[in-house]
């Protein structure tokens, strides 16, 4: 376990290059992995959860070069896959587990995979279900909800699901084992999540049909490699665009952010607070949309963040927890109950955590409620294994009166190695107060 101690700063100032997004890495790797031909990708993640993938589907016998943000994939098609002899470790990621569970519903072997503490606490089942529906065997503890689980795939048949979440990950697992199923495949989903899946599916030469909440796919149609570019992730990006925006004397640009509309909730939610970010002309339009941002310190104040936006900030709702402590009057955050289910319960996490801060902060059954608390407080805080939790922390330091120790610090290496270096160079000029 690492710790990392941090102090106060008195402004924020500079350039960075935000890495690539973590959605469309999976993707990619994914995706090329299954295809027929050479795929290249530029921009890969290398955070911890990416390279989880590339390890996995190598264990299927997949021929992955990857050198920094370069990824090479030599894909023989699914039927290229080859049934893995040691069990398929996704580590802390979610988006690798049930991606993959969508993939291996195909195959005609036997797997078996797991994951770390955290994965193990997290629900498959939303996945399992509708995926033994279209014909998988898979077994795993409570009747195939946790891990590890065994799947031997088989010859799927189309469905027509509808989820009861908003979830890209389900409605990904369905799409990826109706690539190859009989028939047609359909997922409707109570609100619209990220759309990576159904853009990049195009990419590699499969059409889904997109209507309204409803994505589907015809089997049988086959993928074949191409180039992936992966802009910079916003998720990522969201912890600079909120410490540009409430430590004191603050000036950041992030250059290449994905702005895939499924994921600029957090830029409304941030303007619609008052925050000064202004967004140069997008470019990459047709594949992922991406654009350079620039955030200057504002006053923020208080909202209500409910419905249909939450699918489009889901694993930014910490960061904006701490934006909303510093924001006059109140802000309430409801229909987020997929917190709990996330690394940790991002409820319960940001709400224990920020208290430590001296934060007016409160938890509801689906989301929380967060009052302006005029100073926060140093304090010893743990991201408790959670990436998004460790950088919501590590922003939270920049403001406080003295100095605040983090506990697990090295869970941001899962979304964002370069992280602390960056919040360095940011405060360079600055030295911390
Ligand atoms: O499909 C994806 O890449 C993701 C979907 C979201 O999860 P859910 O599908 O569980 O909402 C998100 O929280 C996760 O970080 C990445
Ligand atoms: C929830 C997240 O990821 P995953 O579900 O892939 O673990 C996240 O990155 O915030």
């Amino acid at each position: 376990m690492m710790s990392k101690r941090l102090k106060p700063v008195s402004g924020l100032q500079g350039t960075i290059q935000i890495p690539g997004d973590k959605s469309i890495s999976h993707r990619a790797v994914m995706f090329g992995s299954i295809a027929e031909g050479r795929t290249t990708v530029q921009g890969f993640l290398t955070g911890d959860d990416c390279l989880s993938t590339i390890d996995c589907f190598r264990k299927m016998g997949v021929s992955i070069h990857q050198e920094n943000d370069t990824v090479i994939i030599e894909g023989k098609g699914l039927e290229g896959l080859k049934e893995p002899v040691d069990i398929l470790d996704v580590g802390n990621s979610g988006t690798t587990i049930r991606l993959m569970l969508g993939i291996l519903a195909n195959t005609p072997f036997h797997s078996c995979i797991t994951g770390d503490a955290s994965i193990a606490k997290r629900p498959m089942k939303r996945v399992t279900g509708p995926l033994r529906g279209m014909g998988a065997a898979i077994e795993g503890r409570d009747e195939g909800n946790f891990v590890p689980l065994s799947i031997r795939g088989g010859h799927c048949k189309g469905t027509d699901y509808q989820s009861p979440v908003a979830s890209a990950q389900v409605k990904s697992a369905i799409l990826l084992a109706g690539v190859s199923a009989e028939g047609t495949t359909s997922v409707t989903e109570p609100h619209k999540s990220r759309d990576h899946t159904e853009r990049m599916l195009g990419a590699f030469g499969c059409k889904v049909a997109v209507d309204g909440n409803t994505a589907s796919i015809k089997g049988g149609q086959g993928l074949k490699g191409t180039h992936i570019e992966v802009p910079g992730d916003i998720s990522s990006a969201a912890f600079f665009l909120v410490a540009g925006s409430i430590v004191p004397e603050s000036e950041i640009t992030l250059k290449k952010v994905g702005m895939n509309p499924t994921r600029t909730g957090v830029i409304d939610v941030l303007k619609q607070m008052g925050a000064d970010i202004t967004i140069s002309p997008i470019e990459g339009e047709g594949a992922e949309p991406y654009a350079d941002l620039t955030v200057r310190t504002s006053k923020l104040k208080g909202i209500e963040i409910s419905g249909e936006i939450i699918p489009r900030l889901i694993d930014e709702i910490p960061i904006i927890a701490l934006a909303a402590t510093q924001a006059s009057g109140v802000t309430v955050i409801k229909d987020a109950a997929e917190l709990k289910v996330k690394e940790t319960n991002r409820i319960d996490t940001v709400v224990h955590e920020l208290k430590k801060m001296g934060a007016k902060i409160e938890a509801t059954s689906d989301g929380m409620i967060i009052s302006e608390t005029s100073l926060l407080k140093g304090a010893d805080v743990d991201s408790h294994g959670d990436h998004r939790i460790g950088m919501m922390l590590a922003v939270a330091s920049c403001l406080c009166k003295g100095e605040t120790t983090l506990l697990n610090s090295e869970a941001v290496a899962v979304s964002y190695p370069g992280f602390f270096g960056e919040l360095d160079h940011l405060q360079s000029k600055n030295s911390r107060v």
